[in-house]
């Protein structure tokens, strides 16, 4: 199966570079000053000579022996034996003291020179962290700023039952009032009597809307965010990029917690309820902060089942160098090849849309509602997201990101 192209190659180009005049002023020598051409008008109002390079500095260059990567007009990346001036007008400078006066568009800094994206279209430079939504990664491919994409209108999901049960391909649908509250009856009776359940440890299944409208609203919420990110729709795991037979619960380092018998009814009941259209009370909707995002639109109880973490399994070397902002942790091993990950490159669910807690403030930390919870299923690595506190209707659903061994920078998390 064809692997998804990303790369670390783009990043110098496309991030504003970081190295400052000392590991570059030999360069800086064979340029004029106010021939530097500037990628975005500059916002600060400090001399950009002043500021950059120290008098002392040109004054003094050390010598630079290895062949340095320079820059045309900011737009092509060239070695030094390949520079050809002809007729135009062309400074040939380092790509550091380019970038070097690249302010945010958004916040009108500076700083941060590793988290500055530069527009692939004009230039511009942007802190990701000031983007909204805020990008945690380089994206793979060109990145056209705010200001020069067109406003596209997100993609709306057609409100039609139809539409919506071929889009998840329900098996058999479940429209009825009737056949809803029955449900909903039998699962309160049963969470009230579990002792188990008192003790708050066995996994309650979710207890799907009642009005077939609004259920139809959140599953088309979905289908729409979906869509929007070009994902198609699978509530299990995916194969092909690794095999089925490498997702050996055995080999996490330490051992995975096996899924009780009676969570694993849960779970399947959940599955089944889900391939009939008994859906989850969640709605998926969109901040201008966060992106996508999820919401419960019933109260849900704690220990309820949310959702599974979807998507097409891999290795975990195979993704160190990947932007993709949606992986998460299968299986963690002492052996780094046995190591797995799931990333929903072209298929997921509603898990994927789940936001982040920013782990560095104690107000982002007590955001946190939901948990993530990795099990051994049958001998199989499994994620399964669970309500761990009661969660009223409206809230927004957070776990944290860096439960286990991951370093999901959430430092900008809103
Ligand atoms: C797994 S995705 C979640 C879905 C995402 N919001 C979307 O629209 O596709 C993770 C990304 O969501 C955004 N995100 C998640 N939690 C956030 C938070 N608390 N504050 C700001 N952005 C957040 C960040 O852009 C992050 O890289």
């Amino acid at each position: 199966m064809e692997r998804p192209r990303y790369g670390k190659e783009r990043r110098a180009k496309r991030v504003r570079i970081s190295t400052l005049y000392r590991t570059h002023c030999s360069q800086v020598v064979e340029c004029q000053w106010n021939d530097y051409p500037s990628p975005s008008p500059c916002k600060n109002t400090v001399d950009f000579a002043e500021e950059v390079l120290p008098t002392s500095a040109v004054a003094e260059p050390p010598k630079v022996e290895e062949p340095k990567t320079y820059v045309k007009k900011k737009q092509r990346i060239v070695k030094d034996e390949q520079v050809k001036v002809g007729t135009e007008m062309v400074i040939w400078t380092d790509p550091a003291l380019i970038y070097s006066c690249t302010m945010c568009e958004e916040c009108g800094r500076g700083d941060s020179a590793d988290q500055m994206l530069l527009c692939d279209k004009c230039d511009r430079g942007f802190h990701m962290f000031c983007l909204s939504p805020i990008l945690v990664s380089i994206p793979p491919g060109d990145w056209i700023c705010p200001h020069c994409s067109q406003s596209t209108t997100a993609y709306e999901f057609q409100m039609v039952q139809r539409k919506i049960v071929e889009y998840f391909r329900f098996k058999k649908f479940v429209p009825s009032k009737t056949v809803m509250e029955g449900i909903e009856k039998r699962t309160l009776k049963k969470q009230k009597s579990s002792s188990s359940q008192k003790r708050g440890l066995r996994l309650l299944p979710y207890v799907p809307t009642i009005d077939l409208q609004r259920r139809l609203e959140q599953m088309a919420s979905l289908a729409a965010a979906l869509t929007n990110i070009g994902l198609d729709f699978s509530d299990s795991l995916s194969y092909g990029y690794a095999p089925r037979t490498a997702n050996r619960a055995a080999n996490e380092k330490g051992g995975m917690r096996e899924m009780s018998k009676e969570d694993k009814v849960t779970l399947d009941r959940c599955k089944a309820m889900c391939k009939r259209g008994e859906w989850q009370p969640l709605m998926v909707t969109y901040d201008l902060r966060q992106g996508f995002v999820v919401e419960a639109d019933e109260d849900i109880p704690n220990m309820t089942f949310i959702a599974e973490y979807t998507g097409e399994v891999d290795y975990m070397c195979c993704r160190h160098y990947d932007s993709g902002n949606s992986i998460m942790g299968l299986l963690f091993s002492d052996d780094p090849v046995k190591e797995l990950v799931i990333c929903p490159d072209r298929r997921g669910n509603i898990a994927r849309f789940l936001s982040g807690i920013n782990n560095h403030t104690e107000e982002g930390r007590s955001k946190q509602n939901v948990r993530c919870v990795r099990y051994s299923i049958n001998g199989e690595a499994r994620v399964i997201l669970i309500a761990m506190r009661d969660i009223r209707k409206g809230e927004r659903l957070y776990y944290d990101y860096n439960a286990y061994y991951t370093e999901y920078p959430t430092q900008h998390f809103v």
